[in-house]
């Protein structure tokens, strides 16, 4: 049998009434990856924080190499070998690629900075990690997927031999993660270790050997990939079958709700974006080719040159606000900083924006909270508990059922399941095709072609700051959109 690299064995951690992790098991054997799934809620995160020192188990050993050891802190998990690749990434934009990897761990000689030792030591492991970056590029001007091979490189050079990557694939294009995904497996080949926190079933069946499921703090299900398939890991999961619901019912298409001409902002240029009533209107296109812009101009939260008008009114002087008033309802990407506030309980960031009259009674707004909650499936401690306490997906769902409460004209959405599990894709997506057939319309950006594909009554591609093409969903395909994508980045460059 492989060897044991590192074994969590009996793990229990409790936040107030919330058990995250109860009495939890993995084993991570040298020289595999080793996909970790769950519903959101379930306790990944919380077990690889474990793992990774920055969170205390209340009972339960580590084991490295068959000897327990204990972390107090990142730096004594490093020390054991252990390196973490988190969601957002922990990179200085404006220093290179090797400063990067060697900040807080530089080489000396004599006590200075031994610089041609440090370049040398870098380069070394960027030949061995076969990756093509630049270690004398500017990390700022890298792409994500280049700027992630950073993270792994600062992890290895840290002498890190079980690496654990938290859902590393969120912001990856599709030539992103598969050049991702090689290098994990030419790691797991020379003896690391990867554990792969994800909710892209696919993509634990493509590029891992075994795959342990939690479920509610437990494990319920560990065994080699082979050996299961998608279906099989969802019902794991949720402990039900799970169906996502795709755009097959024609819809009532009526007046617009959404048009934006020859709108201007940074390096966005649109001169004609429209969606009516009954339609889901995708965007398209590789992350930072203007979308976000696109977006946070038709909001009023970047200033832009041009016309927007929401449900027929002319709102291109209006703020947010003003917007909202108009019709739109807003699921932003960046749930933590613009969607929600953290430090406010889950109530009240329910209640931000529906306010009435007699609403501001405690009892009333507990209720509607707990009905939203319910609704939605929100998972957590209750409507008092803290917003930064509830997981990414949960989190994720509390701004949605907001949003979508106010039955608006108009949804903006940027990938609202970004993060989210099985189950929330089936609901979000359901929720988003009720919201059409009830006669609003939906903007829908997204990274995810499968969503878009699932969904979109038609889709802009979007590059470089233009729509390059405008895809009905009758000819909805992914090598449609990608082939967009592709032409006109060969025409542009
Ligand atoms: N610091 C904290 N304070 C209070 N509760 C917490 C804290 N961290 C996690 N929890 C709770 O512990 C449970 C497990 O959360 P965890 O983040 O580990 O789940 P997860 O499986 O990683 O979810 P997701 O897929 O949504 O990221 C959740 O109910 C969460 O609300």
């Amino acid at each position: 049998m492989t060897e044991s690299r590192v074994r969590l064995a009996g793990i229990t951690k409790r936040f107030g009434p919330v058990v995250a992790n109860d009495d939890v098991d993995l084993e991570l054997r040298a020289g595999e990856v080793h996909a970790v799934v769950g519903e959101n809620g379930a306790g990944k995160s919380t077990l690889m924080s474990v793992l990774y020192g920055s969170v205390r188990p209340d009972s339960g050993q580590i084991l490295a190499r068959g000897t327990e050891v204990s972390f107090d802190s990142p730096r004594a998990a490093i020390a054991a070998g252990i390196g973490m690749v988190h969601q957002h990434f922990q990179l200085f934009e404006s220093m290179s690629v090797t400063d990067n990897v060697i900040y807080g761990a530089e080489p000396t000689r004599r006590g200075l900075l031994d610089r041609r030792r440090a370049r040398e030591r870098v380069a070394a492991l960027v030949e061995e990690y076969g990756s093509p970056l630049s270690p004398t590029a500017t990390v700022g001007s890298l792409p994500m997927g280049l700027r992630q091979q950073v993270e792994i490189l600062k992890a290895l050079y840290r002498g890190a031999d079980v690496l654990i990557l938290d859902e590393p694939t969120a912001v990856l294009t599709p030539a992103e993660t598969t050049l991702l995904f090689t290098s994990i497996r030419r790691l797991a080949e020379r003896g690391t270790v990867v554990a792969l926190v994800t909710h892209k079933l696919d993509e634990v069946m493509q590029v891992s050997d075994r795959v342990t499921v939690l479920r509610q703090g437990k494990v319920v299900a560990a065994m080699p990939t082979t050996s299961t398939n998608p279906r099989a890991l969802a019902r794991a999961m949720t402990g039900r079958d799970i169906e996502i619901a795709t755009n097959d019912q024609p819809s009532t298409v009526g007046a617009a709700v959404l048009e934006v001409t020859d709108l201007r902002t940074g390096m966005v240029h649109c001169d004609e974006l429209v969606v009516r009533a009954g339609e889901i209107v995708g965007i398209a296109g590789v992350a930072g080719n203007g979308q976000s812009e696109l977006v946070q101009a038709t909001v009023g939260l970047r200033p832009s040159v041009g016309s927007v008008r929401i449900a027929g009114r002319d709102v291109s002087r209006e703020d947010v606000r003003g917007r909202r008033a108009a019709g739109l309802a807003y699921v932003p990407e960046d749930r933590g900083a613009v969607g929600s506030a953290r430090s406010l309980s889950v109530q009240d960031n329910l209640a931000v924006g529906h306010y009435r009259k007699g609403w501001l009674k405690p009892a009333v707004l507990r209720r509607f909270a707990a009905d939203l909650m319910g609704r939605h499936d929100v998972r957590g401690a209750g409507p008092d508990a803290l917003m930064s306490s509830l997981s990414g997906g949960n989190a994720q769902k509390v701004v949605l059922a907001r949003e979508l409460e106010h039955r608006a004209p108009l949804l903006v959405a940027e990938n609202p399941t970004q993060g989210v599990d099985v189950g929330a894709i089936e609901y979000i997506h359901r929720e988003l095709l009720d919201y059409r057939a009830a006669g609003h319309g939906v903007l829908l950006v997204s990274n995810e072609l499968s969503e878009l594909i699932a969904l979109a009554d038609r889709v802009h591609v979007m590059v470089d700051g233009r729509f390059v093409a405008a895809i009905d969903r009758a000819d909805l395909t992914e090598q449609r959109v990608g082939e967009a994508m592709t032409n006109a980045t060969e025409v542009l460059s």
